[in-house]
């Protein structure tokens, strides 16, 4: 059955102001117990397929250190989510006419110890990544375990956001942001919302 409306914990208006006023917004139980726990398991049931995501053409970059798997249609409880993000895309494109008109995603898993310093996801504008938005996945988190998402807001606000289970943090592409030291096995979903022009 296809799903045409956004799980009733997400608040799209207050999603709206948030990104209008400050560039991000946080989704708190975000889906269903249930779903959280089945999107958990496939992440789990595929780590094995997870590569070190600073290997680029061969070369080890020291930004991040991170594994990651991206997301295809095999991974249907993971498209579940990317189905959802879809109709947030129609919403935020409507309000904000953001032209948004595709989504990739990974799964990302830090291990004790991995980081992703400070970056944006699109600077200067190089990719069609417009909004970024990560899922926490893992079932517990404590305030104490590093992994906190630390950001600068589009008014040069920082913020330091726990990666809280069944969370979903979104934010401006172009915003300042990096991954502290996880201290525990850490496991989330980043999608951005993209708007790629098509080539005729
Ligand atoms: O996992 C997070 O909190 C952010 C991840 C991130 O910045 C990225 O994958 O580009
Ligand atoms: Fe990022």
């Amino acid at each position: 059955m296809e799903i045409l409306d956004l799980p009733i914990t997400w608040n799209l208006e207050q999603i709206l102001d948030d990104l209008a006023q400050h560039g991000f917004s946080v989704i708190d139980n975000a889906y269903p117990t249930t779903f959280a726990h089945e999107v958990l398991n496939e992440c789990m049931d595929n780590l094995q397929k997870f590569r070190n995501a600073g290997i680029q053409n061969g070369v080890q970059s020291h930004i991040r250190s991170d594994h990651i798997l991206w997301i295809d249609t095999q991974l249907e409880i993971a498209q579940q989510h990317i189905h959802t993000l879809k109709i947030l895309s129609d919403a935020l494109n409507r309000a904000f006419f953001l032209g948004i008109n595709d989504v990739e995603a990974h799964f990302a898993c830090y291990h004790t110890g991995e980081f992703y310093a400070l970056h944006r996801d699109n600077p200067h504008g190089k990719n069609g990544r417009v909004i970024s938005t990560v899922y926490y996945l893992h079932e517990t988190w404590e305030e104490d375990w590093g992994g906190q998402l630390h950001f600068k807001d589009k008014n040069d606000v920082w913020h330091t956001l726990i990666p809280k289970p069944n969370r979903i943090a979104l934010f401006q592409s172009d915003l300042l942001h990096e991954v502290q030291l996880a201290q525990q096995q850490r496991l989330s979903i980043t999608a951005w919302l993209r708007n790629d022009q098509t080539i005729w």
